[in-house]
């Protein structure tokens, strides 16, 4: 409290979520209206007055400003919570939806607001088949007294009973208390009771007697989650409180408070939650590390876009304190930092693929080799040669190939050799670093150090892993020393769009047994994925995965509109029914941002830009960060890695477009190659189709390609 030491006026955590979809004006006037408060709640401008309508003379509101209203409860003379915000003539009806008090097992206050069951009505408006409500309610098998016992305040429960799938209580949950939600939507996804008694209950409950009447002795109990002094409110306010961060799954929950006695995964669909648990799990193991010691996490992925977005959501998670134990960090720009470290060389350039293959092909064409694809030579340098430490021709020609699918006999290998050092010399001579090198050279470095007894982090967690070559794990797996809870690992192989299929454990890293699969979209509708899956229909399992996992039971519990696919004559109708389709949801009061026009090729993400403002349509090309701003947003599906949009239009997926050419190049020269290459333009598709959370739109011109299948 900043102002008057004796008042307080208490922001419960709940609220915030229901502040974030308020005008930033309306969080800005809740944030100064605090500090007013906290000053004087007696000066006349705050106009403390009871509400009319109801009986309880402890609901109170107050002005915010002329239109808008604070709701306020009074729990004692001097204290005071916040429970909403409204325009003014609804302060009334809101309270209506409010379900607050102290709860009797728990002994702290909670906040409810049971209007968070929109989802299932607009589930229904949208179309969703009306077979798909059960008459049961999800909560039939238990009595009243049973869900009391759990700590569900009796005022719950006619909220509860209704409720008729998992659908609709997740929904609700959204409302609830952290913990309230906790234990709602563990019973809803089939936890036993004892279960949840045993690790929610029992736990939290409080030996105290407990006087249900006594808010402000609730309110100072820790688990009411309410904060009072101006600068945590007003970090609160500005940072919001958005679902994942509340309250996760049973499945994600056990995923991110277990300890692994080694490297460990966590798989699964698109929008499973593999992130959100990954992030959880960085901000539990950053709570526990020691106070004052030296140990540190890395947070790491593989791109530079979901980099920014883990930064941004980790600080959600963790106070300064704990935040500062994390280096959330893309994981070549880390070994990058290294080897700068290592070497002193701080402006030596590092190349792209591109500028690699390009480089391989002048080996090839100095050499009049015609044997090779320079893409193969690459793949056998990066992940045959560097990954396995490689350093000469007799160490090659003796050496074990995991994953590679091309068979190359002593006079082969001898040919490669030879090749890789010419490649050498001219990275040499260009005075430039190949991204391998780098890593190889970081993870050099840090196994040197590793005989120091010091290692960098003390724990590792990767995001989008499947990205990852075998390079980066030598280097992530020297980074931090083998024992408990070392590495954990988020991915889903089916969204693998970089790399071929890696087996781990001869890189250091083995999970078998330590493996588990998320299957509950929380991000896309039943209709999207549906068409996701049939995209994928013909996708083989991982050849080479330690502990397979498949898309079997990957499901969703949101609902929306039949995904649209509208073929075109030529490229001109196909830009034009891409910008009547963002003018068509831009009319229908789309906010422009939440719409992301993509497509495979980078070349064509400027001629949209172009195309849609000449529209009217303000459009922004979108790289590593994420701009700010009302533009529909425009990029290549891989800058979509890890992210979502409401809107997705794809586009530029015609058979003479896709699978792009350097995908079917290889067709002769190696079989295995061009089906690995094939596979992975296949899970692009993937990753457009999932990243939509409400609509997706697929446009072509001329004929569709062989990998789209509209069912
Ligand atoms: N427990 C949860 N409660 C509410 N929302 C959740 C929960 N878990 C995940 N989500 C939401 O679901 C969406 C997808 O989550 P996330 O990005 O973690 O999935 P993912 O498995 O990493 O997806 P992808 O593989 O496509 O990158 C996000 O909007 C996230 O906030």
């Amino acid at each position: 409290m900043s102002g008057n030491a004796d008042v307080a006026l208490y922001l419960p955590k709940q609220l915030n979520r229901r502040l974030r979809k308020l005008p930033p004006e309306v969080r800005e006037l809740t944030t100064s209206f605090f500090a007013k408060f906290n000053e004087d709640f007696r000066r006349n401008a705050i106009h403390l007055e009871p509400i009319r309508q109801v009986k309880d003379r402890r609901l109170r509101t107050a002005r915010l400003n002329q239109a808008w209203r604070a709701i306020l409860l009074q729990a004692d003379d001097q204290e005071f919570v916040l429970l909403d915000v409204a325009p003014h003539d609804e302060a009334y009806r809101r309270i209506k939806v409010i379900s607050w008090g102290v709860n009797p097992t728990f002994a702290n206050f909670e906040v409810s607001y049971l209007d968070e069951l929109q989802l299932p009505v607009q589930a229904q408006a949208l179309g969703s088949p009306a077979a798909e409500r059960h008459s049961a309610g999800v909560f039939d098998p238990y009595t009243d007294a049973q869900l009391s016992e759990l700590g569900i305040r009796p005022e719950l429960l006619p909220a509860l009973r209704p409720l008729a799938t998992e659908e609709e209580v997740l929904a609700l949950a959204e409302g609830l208390d952290d913990r309230i939600a906790q234990i709602v939507v563990d019973l809803a996804s089939g936890v036993a009771y004892e279960t949840v008694m045993d690790q929610i209950t029992r736990p939290g409950a409080s030996s105290d007697e407990i006087d249900v009447s006594d808010i402000a002795a609730a309110l100072r109990n820790p688990a009411s989650q309410v904060t009072s002094t101006d600068a945590a409110v007003a970090k609160m306010i500005d940072a919001g409180f958005e679902a994942w961060q509340l309250f996760l799954h049973p499945d994600q929950r056990k995923l991110v408070d277990r300890s692994y006695n080694g490297p460990a995964r966590v798989a699964g669909g698109p929008g499973t939650g593999k992130t959100v648990v990954a992030l959880h799990r960085t901000a539990r193991l950053a709570r526990a590390l020691e106070v004052g010691g030296n140990d540190r996490i890395l947070l790491t992925t593989y791109n530079k876009r979901l980099k920014s977005d883990l930064e941004r959501r980790l600080g959600k998670l963790l106070d300064d304190a704990a935040r500062a134990r994390v280096d959330v960090v893309n994981i070549d720009r880390l070994a990058l930092d290294i080897a700068r470290e290592l070497t002193g060389e701080r402006r030596r350039p590092v190349w792209n693929d591109d500028e690699l293959r390009d480089l391989w092909q002048q080996v090839l064409d100095a050499a009049d080799e015609t044997g090779f694809e320079a893409a193969f030579l690459l793949e056998e340098w990066r992940e045959v040669i560097l990954a396995g430490f490689i350093t000469s021709k007799s160490a090659y020609l003796a050496a074990e190939r995991p994953g590679r699918g091309t068979r190359l006999g002593k006079a082969q290998r001898a040919r490669v050799w030879d090749l890789v050092e010419r490649y050498l010399a001219l990275l040499t001579a260009e005075q430039v670093w190949s991204g391998e090198q780098i890593c190889m050279a970081a993870a050099l470095a840090e196994n040197a150090r590793a005989w120091t007894g010091k290692r960098r982090y003390r724990h590792i967690v990767v995001d989008e892993a499947q990205d990852l070559s075998a390079v980066h794990w030598r280097l992530l797996r020297m980074l931090c020393p083998e024992t408990t809870d070392d590495l954990f690992i988020a991915g889903d192989n089916f969204q693998r769009i970089y790399r071929q299929p890696l087996r781990m454990a001869p890189l250091g890293i083995d999970i078998q047994g330590r493996s588990r699969n998320l299957t509950l979209s929380y991000r896309t509708t039943r209709q999207i994925l549906d068409k996701a899956m049939l995209v994928m229909s013909d996708a083989e399992a991982d050849p080479v995965d330690e502990d397979a996992t498949d898309l079997s039971g990957y499901r969703s519990v949101l609902s929306g509109a039949e995904p649209r696919f509208l073929p075109q004559r030529d490229e001109r109708s196909e830009m034009r029914a891409v910008i009547d389709q963002v003018l068509s949801w831009a009319d229908r009061g789309a906010e422009r941002n939440s719409i992301v026009v993509c497509m495979p090729n980078a070349k064509s993400v400027p001629r949209y830009v172009d195309a849609l403002q000449a529209a009217g349509v303000p459009a922004v090309a979108v790289r590593d960060d994420i701009p700010e701003g009302d533009s529909v947003h425009v990029t290549t599906i891989n800058g979509l890695k890890g992210t979502e949009y409401h809107r997705v239009v794809l586009t530029e997926v015609g058979a003479d477009r896709y699978p792009r050419r350097f995908a079917t190049s290889l067709a002769d020269a190696d079989p295995v190659a061009h089906a690995q290459a094939l596979e992975r333009e296949r899970n692009l598709l993937f990753v457009a189709f999932t990243r939509a959370c409400r609509d997706l739109t697929v446009v072509w011109s001329g004929e569709p390609s062989p990998l789209l299948r509209q069912g």
